[in-house]
């Protein structure tokens, strides 16, 4: 089990990790999120000890680093996946793999699992970006790391090869029960991906928990905001029902259980149809996604509300089209004091 407790971390007198707790357990899987210059990769690196900490302790039962016990990367026994793969270019995909092993088994195993087997013998430079960071993680996980840590290692590669290899890392790290945490900037990886999803800002953790929770009981507007479209209507928080302009709803109190509230709606929780000349909105504007559209509506009953639906690709609305909106959620919604 990897035990976080109190951890700060500077930059000169700059503080960009503050008081950060977690605790992970022995195959659970992280996911880091958070705006640019959160502090994420700054926590990878003060968990493998390639930076001094400023306050707290960092333990994995073998070992405990404290700001006055650092204990070196070596000895931390930690694997990193970076995003630009960090392979010997001048050595063979086993030779990297099977780097300092005196075990080679290992390796073997983990070459055939990741589907390296062919590639044995080429060097880097011939493999694709996918096949370079299924060699990357092939070598950290033959060398059995007590811990995983991962920086975006899917940042360089095509969306296609992204949505499959995250997959397979993640069977990958439970396959070789460890523990992981793993700094993303796409949250559709971090809600699928992961055990739990920690969502940094400014260096404070604004919440730990699962993706489901994460994603409908936000801890904050921010973490609302940041995981996915998230729309705010105002209504009126009474005996567990918020009651809006566009229809009512079972309500989960985030910050407060009754008055005024703002109504988080993510956009599936609505139904949108045309109407005419009367209705409770307007198109402001119509994004394609392939399968579907996001469509940006302005409620009528609140000046500034933009509302964000999704429909399905077959259903056409215009920027300028009157709409008629409606909740259409079975399942509570967050509520916000307003
Ligand atoms: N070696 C350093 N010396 C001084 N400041 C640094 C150093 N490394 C990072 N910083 C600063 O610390 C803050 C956090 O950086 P960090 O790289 O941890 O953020 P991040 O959340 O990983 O960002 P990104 O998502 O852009 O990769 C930023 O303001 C950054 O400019």
């Amino acid at each position: 089990m990897l035990t976080v407790s109190d951890l700060s971390v500077k930059y000169g007198e700059t503080p960009v990790v503050n008081h950060l707790d977690l605790t992970l357990d022995s195959d659970e899987i992280l996911m880091l999120v958070g705006p640019t210059g959160c502090g994420k990769t700054t926590i990878l690196h003060a968990l493998a000890g390639l930076i001094p900490i400023a306050t707290g302790v960092i333990s994995l039962g073998k070992w405990q680093a404290t700001p006055k016990k650092l204990i070196p990367p070596e000895k931390r026994n930690v694997g990193m996946v970076f995003q630009d793969f960090a392979l010997f270019p001048h050595l063979t995909v086993e030779q990297n793999v099977c780097f300092k092993l005196k075990n080679t088994t290992l390796g073997d195993h983990w070459l055939q699992l990741l589907g390296l087997d062919k590639f044995r013998n080429a060097r880097p430079e011939r493999l694709s970006g996918g096949q370079k960071q299924r060699v990357a993680l092939a070598r950290t996980l033959a060398h059995e790391p007590d811990f995983v840590l991962l920086d975006e290692p899917l940042s360089n590669l095509d969306a296609a090869l992204k949505d499959s290899l995250r997959w397979e890392i993640r069977e990958a790290l439970k396959a070789a029960n460890v523990p992981a945490i793993w700094v993303t900037h796409d949250q559709d990886e971090a809600l699928s991906i992961g055990d739990r999803v920690g969502v940094l800002n400014k260096g404070v953790l604004a919440q730990l928990d699962t993706p489901e929770n994460c994603f409908s009981k936000p801890a904050s507007r921010f973490v609302a905001n940041f995981l996915g479209d998230a729309s705010f209507v105002p209504g009126r928080f009474d005996q567990q029902l918020v009651r809006t302009c566009i229809g009512a709803a079972p309500g989960i109190p985030i910050d407060t259980d009754s008055g005024e509230v703002d109504l988080l709606l993510r956009p599936d929780d609505i139904n949108i149809r045309h109407q005419d000349h009367a209705g409770n909105g307007c198109v402001e504007w119509v994004r394609f996604e392939g399968g579907s559209r996001l469509c940006a509506v302005s409620l009528d009953e609140h000046e500034n509300t933009q509302v964000k639906v999704r429909v399905s690709h077959e259903h056409l609305f215009r920027p300028g089209d009157r709409v008629q909106l409606a909740v259409d959620s079975t399942h509570a919604l967050a509520a916000f004091a307003r």
